[in-house]
């Protein structure tokens, strides 16, 4: 039996290696994203940086037997903590406090994300680069701006994860409908802070929800990151949940890289659905292959209502958009 394990987990990580590196490795999200993705069989490198306690998470999750080895970095190691990554996760930064908007995590975060997007552009430039650290409307322009700056932009490799947003759909949804979450698939689009987050409930299973219950649903998933940040009060906003939509994320990533067919995740990358609106980033389903972002989905049919809330969500992203644009013109 345990010969028969064995054998299989070595056949599966043999097929696709990769290289996953975690920036912020040490923090409430990074820690259990580490194990997660220790767990993850086409992952066999996994390096894990932050500008404390990586070496410890290093350490310990390094004893679970799975066929990858794991490397903590502390600060001057980044550049061989990149080195060879197929994919950066970061998660480096300051999370909310209860009164908070993600927005107000700017002045801290959009320089720890541009300089750990100097890093990458300097030292794993073909890497795919997935932006957790909020707010995520606004890194994920920063760090395209710093990749273009460095000559190293490739759209298809930049995403903004949206997995949580996802994830809260099908849980919210279920208890609603009284039905099981894991059956319970909503497309969420336009981008990761309260009203740029816009699940498309008349595509899901249940598109006859009456209008109170339906805009009670809505709000509850444009606001579920507010549960979490006032119940912890004060000690931060979700790490656990978002560790598992991370893992599931970059999971989607890797077998896109590895060349499995059909894997379509939402995610807010550099798109070409609203660019003649000025909107240069937005999250819709996208297809994952080899090279990173394969098909940008258009949004399909959307009743009358959720185009009211795309158009909305467009308004704010522009800004949004320009804010991330904007720091990296004038803090290069
Ligand atoms: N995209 C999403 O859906 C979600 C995003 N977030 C965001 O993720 C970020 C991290 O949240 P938590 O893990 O809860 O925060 P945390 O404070 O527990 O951990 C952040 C980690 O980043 C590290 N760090 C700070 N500057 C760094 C740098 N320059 N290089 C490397 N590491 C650095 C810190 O040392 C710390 O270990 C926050 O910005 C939060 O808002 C949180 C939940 C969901
Ligand atoms: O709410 C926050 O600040 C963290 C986050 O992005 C989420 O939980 O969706």
């Amino acid at each position: 039996m345990i010969s028969k394990i064995a054998t299989r987990t070595f056949a599966s990580s043999a097929a696709s290696a990769y290289k996953v590196s975690v920036l912020g490795a040490g923090g409430g999200i990074g820690q259990p994203l580490s194990l997660l993705l220790k767990l993850n069989h086409k992952v066999t490198d996994l390096s894990l940086y932050d500008l404390k306690g990586a070496p410890g998470v290093a350490a310990d999750v390094s004893h679970i037997p799975t066929n990858s080895t794991v490397k903590g970095y502390e600060p001057e190691g980044l550049p061989e903590a990149l080195k060879g990554s197929d994919v950066v996760v970061i998660p480096a930064g300051v999370p909310r406090k209860p009164g908070m908007t993600r927005d107000d995590l700017f002045n801290t975060n959009a320089s720890i994300v541009r300089d750990l997007a100097k890093a990458i552009a300097d030292h794993s430039p073909k890497a795919a680069i997935l932006v957790i650290s909020n707010p995520v409307n606004s890194t994920v322009p920063i760090v395209a701006e710093v990749l273009k700056s460095k000559g190293v932009y490739d759209p298809a490799k930049l995403f903004g994860v949206t997995t949580l947003d996802v994830l809260r759909a099908s849980r919210f949804i279920s208890e609603v409908a009284g039905t099981n979450p894991v059956n319970e698939k909503v497309t969420v689009v336009g981008g990761h802070s309260g009203v740029t987050i816009v699940p498309l409930l008349s595509q899901s299973n249940h598109k006859d929800l009456d209008t109170e219950t339906r805009d009670a649903l809505i709000h509850r998933i444009q606001f579920g990151g507010d549960e979490v940040v006032k119940a912890k009060n004060g000690a931060g906003s979700a790490t656990l949940s978002m560790a598992q939509a991370g893992a599931r994320f970059a999971g989607s990533v890797l077998d896109g890289l590895a060349g499995e067919t059909d894997v379509v995740e939402p995610s807010f990358v550099d798109s070409p659905l609203f660019k003649d609106e000025g909107v240069d980033f937005f999250s819709s389903k996208v297809t994952l292959g080899p090279s990173g972002v394969k098909t940008v989905h258009p949004l399909g049919n959307l009743s009358g209502h959720e185009e009211e809330l795309v158009k909305t969500a467009k308004d704010t992203l522009i800004k949004n958009i320009q804010k991330g644009v904007d720091f990296v013109k004038q803090n290069p």
